[in-house]
């Protein structure tokens, strides 16, 4: 039995369950005809409203995980239940977010950001009206004209929460979708995710190896063992209040001990990744 209070023994049941992972496991068969079992069983329940970081060593498994509900890949074991029913193929209730922003450089950013809604078959102007609305709210008002490459790292990560945003998903995957960005542009990307996830509160699953960013944005921080066979070994509530300011909440004593609590469990299994990435499979 854990002596953390932030360690969460049985998750929170009072709100309804939108995303649930049931003994999952993910195994991926090799060239040599052999198999990598990349994540072993593993169980994890997102309520809706809810927004739950996903951290581990780098090649735990995370992405994978992420590909699973995203209904990119077909578990070995177990399954994936979205608003209670079984995924099968693609899971087209959620908006997934890549580190690799998705724009098609041949259109404008306001093209890039309305055509997921012109393809559902909203007529062009309102689709384009739609996404002009998307351009202010990420604080791109003036750039709709612009081409994808006229844009820098961060401007390029607004047109891609405006692109995902846009269709209204249920449930949002995001996967180190800050990642290539500098440091203080990820903090001013993270407040703008808070911003507006603020105002629907869709349910999140949101991947990174920084436990940093996934404490000052998550409600729910779940941590990821090292592969092979990688596993949810530990989940932390993050009782920091909302709504939160990343540059402010970083130099919050409440910050530094939640960060050192689960820190301290996160160490070891972040060390024998390394270990194991580098080629000294202990
Ligand atoms: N198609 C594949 N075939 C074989 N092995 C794979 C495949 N995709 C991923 N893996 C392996 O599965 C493990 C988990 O990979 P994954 O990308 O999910 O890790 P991650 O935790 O997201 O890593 P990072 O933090 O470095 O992005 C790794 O060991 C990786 O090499």
């Amino acid at each position: 039995m854990s002596t953390n209070p932030l360690e969460i023994a049985q998750p929170n049941q009072s709100r309804e369950t939108v995303i649930e992972l049931k003994d999952i496991q993910i195994s991926f068969k090799l060239a040599d005809g052999g198999r990598f079992d990349a994540v072993a069983e593993s169980n994890l329940k997102v309520a809706e409203n809810e927004f739950v970081a996903i951290v581990g060593p780098t090649g735990c498994g995370k992405s994978t995980l992420l590909n699973a509900v995203a209904g990119l890949l077909v578990p070995a074991g177990g399954a994936v239940e979205i608003g209670g029913q079984r995924l099968q193929g693609l899971n087209r209730k959620a908006g997934y977010l890549f580190q690799q922003d998705a724009l098609m450089p041949w259109k404008t950013v306001l093209e890039n950001v309305a055509i997921g809604l012109e393809i559902a078959g909203v007529p062009k102007a309102q689709a384009r009206e739609q996404a002009r609305g998307w351009l202010e709210k990420v604080g791109l008002g003036n750039f709709g004209d612009r081409y994808p490459h006229m844009l820098s790292g961060g401007q390029r990560k607004r047109v891609g929460l405006a692109q995902v945003l846009i269709r209204n998903p249920k449930y949002l995957l995001m996967d180190e979708p800050f990642g290539p960005l500098d440091a203080q542009t990820r903090v001013i990307m993270g407040d703008l995710l808070l911003d507006l996830w603020s105002q629907d509160k869709k349910a999140v699953i949101f991947v990174t190896h920084d436990l940093e960013e996934a404490i000052a944005l998550a409600d729910r921080v779940v941590i990821m063992s090292a592969g092979p066979r990688a596993r949810i070994m530990a989940e932390y509530r993050i009782p920091l209040a909302r709504p939160r300011e990343i540059s402010e909440i970083r130099l919050d004593n409440q910050f530094h001990h939640i960060h050192r609590e689960i820190w301290g469990a996160l160490k070891e299994e972040v060390l024998k990744g390394y270990r194991q990435t580098s080629g000294d499979r202990q």
